[in-house]
């Protein structure tokens, strides 16, 4: 039976993209209308793989996903990037200025902020996903009101793009993480990248001696991200991914970070996709 894969949004959405950019053109998606859905399809076992996009190039990390990913004990398998190119589109014959409101996902919105300080007559509505928006107004062929969204939902919903490539920064991306949940078995994958979690003391130093070992066992540190730790304010959990050459550098890194963090869990190791 094939795997079918979990995607935040609908045909058209950049999660489908991706999925079958990774997956292959004919992967069979489950479509979810929130990250937490995702999640749960997951964990239902309805599907065996699920894409979460985890930070945007012009708006940063999405941090709740990080927290969905850890207290869900979720597995990463591997990443994936793309180009985002956000679209303003709407029921074919109208102009901006007949625009009153536009709905996408509230990512999709952030990436396009400057471009509507031109149009302050329009309202940015957040919505569940950029494709579903499209999809809605499209069958509803409501005038007056746009979707934020890909081309590639522009096409698919017959809407006419009546802005192109409206995010702030030209080179726009997103990058996603692709999951499963922990206990299943984990084909053997060649690795360079591993992402992991751990909580340091607020104490003077702790961080630095974390930095010391990465940066001793020749670990490319690609990103770091602090979370608040649930019910403890001012507390924080870090999000730490790290590239290397030599799978033996991570694992002797490893056992010395084990030492100096608290609660440290390995997140993935998989394959560093970024270009
Ligand atoms: O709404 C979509 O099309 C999505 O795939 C969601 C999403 C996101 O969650 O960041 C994906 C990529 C873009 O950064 C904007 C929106």
């Amino acid at each position: 039976m094939k795997e079918k894969v979990a995607i935040q949004g609908i045909a058209g959405s950049f999660h489908h993209q991706v999925a079958r950019e990774y997956f292959g053109n004919d992967v069979e998606v489950e479509e979810c209308m929130s990250f937490q859905e995702v999640v749960a399809n997951l964990l239902a076992g309805r599907s065996g793989k699920a894409v979460m996009a985890i930070e945007n190039s012009i708006v940063g990390s999405i941090l709740p996903n990080y927290a969905l990913i850890d207290d869900n004990n979720l597995r990463i398998t591997g990443e994936h990037y793309i180009p985002i190119q956000m679209n303003m589109m709407a029921v074919p014959g109208q102009k901006i200025e007949d625009i009153k409101k536009v709905y996408s996902h509230p990512m999709a919105l952030l990436q396009c902020k400057e471009f509507f300080k031109n149009y302050p007559h329009i309202k940015l509505v957040e919505d569940e996903d950029t494709a579903s928006v499209a999809k809605r107004i499209s069958e509803n062929g409501k005038k007056h009101v746009a979707a934020l969204a890909s081309r590639a939902a522009a096409n698919l919903f017959d809407l006419e793009i009546l802005a192109e490539n409206v995010h702030t920064l030209k080179s726009n991306s997103t990058r996603f993480l692709v999951l499963q949940k922990n206990n299943e078995d984990l084909k053997e994958n060649i690795s360079d990248k591993a992402s992991m979690k751990f909580i340091l003391e607020s104490r003077r130093g702790s961080l630095a001696e974390v930095l010391e070992i990465i940066s001793d066992h020749k670990l490319d540190m690609s990103k770091i991200q602090s979370v608040p730790v649930g019910n403890t304010p001012w507390k924080y959990a870090f999000f730490v991914d790290v590239l290397f050459n030599m799978p033996g550098d991570f694992e002797e890194a490893l056992a010395l970070l084990m030492k100096k963090t608290d609660r440290l869990t390995v997140l993935g190791t998989y394959k560093n996709k970024w270009l």
